[in-house]
């Protein structure tokens, strides 16, 4: 089949390689020029494993497009994938600007009938909006037929997941657009969940808004935990093996980030709202994942008479591993407030510091690698786990620190390991560990 993509941000441009992958031609299309240069070139403007390798296969087995150019994008395609981006607005709800573009983009070049495939995430009721807006900017007699698919995929795991998702859901206005999107998607190989368009919008809203819930969860666990002496770790692991709860995205630390998360639950608790439904508990999750970075903040200023002039390592910047997105990341907002206290903020991040040069507070330093960024430090901070963290000898931070004083918000290390070495750790939900005695700080 012959398929347009527009907006070639993360979900994108993995849809557009992905498609293109099991064999359909796809035109990729950005307004922005830089991007389609670097992609066209088979280079991704995104870090994420595996998508260069299949980006280059695709694009030199000529399945692969990119370009600039709506017109020459929309030329006699059969589908049209709408995957721009629908960013929080002030009031916490999406901002649809980018879509109704594109929908008016659609309406003005397609000259023949199409399936307009929304992938990105928006509010119900805003496929049949859009559907309104391209038949109402309509230039050629054509018809348009809208399907919502929402995208589930997880930066870092993006090509995995797009190759071994649990499910695709199709909400689809009639059965014909429907089963065409379903034989599109065939060759991936996952199972096809059909439904009404309204009730697909709201499974994205409703999926991320309840792994978001098992996080603040598992947070608030894991600071009654620390109060009462029991392990997160072992309680998550314990509840994790009922299958009715499952063990997944169960793991406790300094809150959830990323370009998804934080947006999509403030934009249901709008849709709620919108209809006069108080989303009491999802506005309960958001406060917790609010608060959650506090509480490392307050355990460092509990340690410390003061911040003032001392060397604190920060490892890791991204919202997770295996990524360069900075989006909503829990280093922006802890960088900030140690920078306000005076501290001398030295950062290290295998992939995200370029990124975060852009956004960070300028006085943040950056080292080259972590041993530099531990070099001489009174404190080390993690917020990412990367596995170059994780598989970091815990002898490491005794050798190279001034301090080896340790605040993990991401439980990277075992403390029975832990236990074996003159450093101080805390960590989230788990008995803290003071075997710097010997120092005398
Ligand atoms: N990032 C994720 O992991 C993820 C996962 C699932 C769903 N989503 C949803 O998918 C959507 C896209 O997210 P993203 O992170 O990929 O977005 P993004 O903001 O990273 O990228 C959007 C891209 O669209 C381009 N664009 C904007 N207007 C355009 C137009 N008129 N024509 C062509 N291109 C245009 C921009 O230049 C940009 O490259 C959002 O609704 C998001 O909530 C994201
Ligand atoms: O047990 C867990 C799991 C995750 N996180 C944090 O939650 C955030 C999001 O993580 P993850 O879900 O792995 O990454 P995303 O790429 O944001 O993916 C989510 O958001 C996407 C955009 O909607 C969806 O497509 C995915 O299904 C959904 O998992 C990150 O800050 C993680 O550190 C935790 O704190 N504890």
């Amino acid at each position: 089949m012959k398929i347009a993509v527009v907006g070639t941000g993360y979900v994108g441009l993995v849809t557009g390689t992905c498609l293109s992958e099991i064999g359909h031609t796809v035109m990729c299309i950005d307004i922005d020029q830089n991007k389609v240069n670097k992609m066209r070139e088979g280079i991704s403007p995104i870090y994420e494993p595996g998508l260069d390798e299949l980006m280059i296969k695709n694009i030199e087995e000529k399945r692969l497009f990119f370009t600039t150019n709506h017109s020459e994008g929309f030329e006699n395609v059969d589908v049209i994938y709408i995957a721009v981006g629908t960013p929080e607005r002030e009031d916490g709800s999406a901002n649809l600007s980018f879509v109704e573009q594109v929908a008016k983009d659609i309406a003005s070049h397609i000259e023949k009938d199409v399936i307009v495939v929304t992938k990105s995430t928006v509010p119900v009721g805003t496929n049949d909006w859009i559907k309104s807006v391209i038949q109402n900017n309509l230039v050629n007699n054509v018809k348009v037929d809208i399907v919502s698919n929402p995208e589930f995929l997880r930066e870092g795991a993006a090509i995995y997941d797009s190759f071994n998702g649990d499910r695709i859901v199709v909400g689809a206005e009639n059965v014909t657009a429907a089963n065409t999107i379903g034989e599109l998607n065939k060759p991936f190989g996952i199972p096809v969940f059909k439904t009404d368009i309204r009730s697909a919008e709201m499974i994205k809203y409703a999926a991320n808004a309840f792994l978001a819930t098992k996080i603040s969860f598992i947070n608030e666990i894991s600071n009654i935990c620390e109060k009462v002496g029991a392990n997160v770790e072992d309680v998550a692991n314990g509840m994790g093996q009922d299958n009715r709860i499952g063990s997944q995205f169960l793991n406790a630390g300094i809150g959830y980030g990323g370009s998804c998360f934080p947006k999509d639950t403030k934009a249901l608790v709008q849709i709620a709202g919108n209809v006069d439904y108080e989303f009491e508990l999802l506005k309960g999750v958001i406060h917790v994942n609010q608060k959650q970075q506090e509480i490392l903040l307050n355990k460092l200023d509990d340690r410390f008479d003061s911040l003032e002039g001392k060397k604190i390592a920060v490892l890791g910047l991204a919202f997770k591993p295996n990524t360069d997105d900075m989006r909503e990341a829990a280093s922006i907002v802890i960088t900030k407030y140690l920078i306000e206290k005076g501290a001398n903020v030295v950062a290290y991040d295998p992939v995200a510091m370029e990124n975060a040069k852009k956004i960070l507070d300028l006085n943040v330093n950056y080292a080259s690698n972590t041993i530099e960024a531990l070099k001489d430090a009174d404190v080390a901070l993690i917020l990412t786990e990367w596995n170059e963290f994780k598989d970091l000898e815990i002898g490491s931070f005794e050798k190279n620190m001034k301090l080896p004083v340790i605040f993990d918000g991401r439980n990277c290390y075992d403390p029975k390991i832990v236990e074996n070495f003159h450093v101080e750790y805390h960590s989230m939900g788990r008995p803290s560990i003071k075997n710097i005695h010997l120092l005398n700080v």
